[in-house]
């Protein structure tokens, strides 16, 4: 039985919710709060080694549909080896992307369609969805601009999509926001750092306080 709190971190490529992600997990550590940071793809071994496939910029021939299914098996295992033990274990769960991503970017960015993509992840997913979902928001070409000028960022193959598919990303944001208005926190990510991070702390102290 699920006891903790999941929440999820999301937005365009460059946005920062990695950097962002870190500093809450620093602060969370430093009070004393049980705590785990996760990545989707990624997060366990199984789930990494799909990452690489999906990622590897070789990969130019990658069908749309392999490409969301393949994000879809690296939730379900992630879920059942990290996030579902976690949140049995009372921790907060802090996860770089989850579902979202994929009705953004598989659902509305590549056009296979929003519901398509949320029918295969409720087989993936089951019940567990977050309790809250930061939404980092920014114009693509600001967040590539960012990772392009960032040392120690790998370009993969979707960050080498045309802008245009970036927009539609952004877009298709828009509309989960629509889906799910009550669980998606908008933040404006083109401010400095210090305010998106106090601005991700209060929504976050506004669930544990619940
Ligand atoms: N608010 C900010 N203002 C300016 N630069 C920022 C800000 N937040 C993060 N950055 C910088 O932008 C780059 C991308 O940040 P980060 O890796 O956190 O983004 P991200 O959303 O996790 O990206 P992606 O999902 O594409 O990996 C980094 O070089 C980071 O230092
Ligand atoms: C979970 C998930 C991710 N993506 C995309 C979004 C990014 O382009 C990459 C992940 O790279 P990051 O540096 O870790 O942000 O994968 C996606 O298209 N669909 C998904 O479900």
């Amino acid at each position: 039985m699920k006891k903790g709190i999941f929440i999820t971190m999301e937005g365009p490529e460059g946005a920062g919710k990695t950097t962002i992600l870190e500093m809450l997990y620093e602060h969370y550590i430093e009070k004393g709060i049980k705590i785990v940071k996760t990545r989707e793809p990624g997060g366990i071994r199984i789930s990494e080694k799909i990452r690489e496939i999906i990622l590897n910029p070789d990969h130019t021939e990658m069908d749309g549909r392999t490409e969301a299914l393949l994000y879809a098996a690296a939730r379900r295992q992630h879920l059942v080896e990290k996030v579902i033990p976690a949140l049995e274990e009372g921790a907060v769960v802090l996860s770089d992307r989850f579902i979202d991503s994929s009705l953004a970017y598989q659902g509305y960015a590549r056009g296979i369609g929003i519901e398509e993509i949320w029918k295969i992840n409720e087989f993936a997913i089951g019940e567990v969805m977050p309790d809250l979902t930061l939404y980092f928001d920014l114009d693509p070409e600001a967040g590539l601009a960012r990772i392009n000028k960032s040392n120690n960022r790998e370009i993969n193959r979707l960050d080498l999509e045309q802008l245009d598919f970036h927009q539609r990303v952004q877009e298709g944001y828009y509309k989960v926001i629509d889906k799910f208005p009550e669980r998606l926190h908008k933040i404006e990510a083109s401010q400095g750092v210090e305010d998106v991070f106090e601005q991700s702390l209060r929504a976050i102290d506004a669930i544990l306080n619940r």
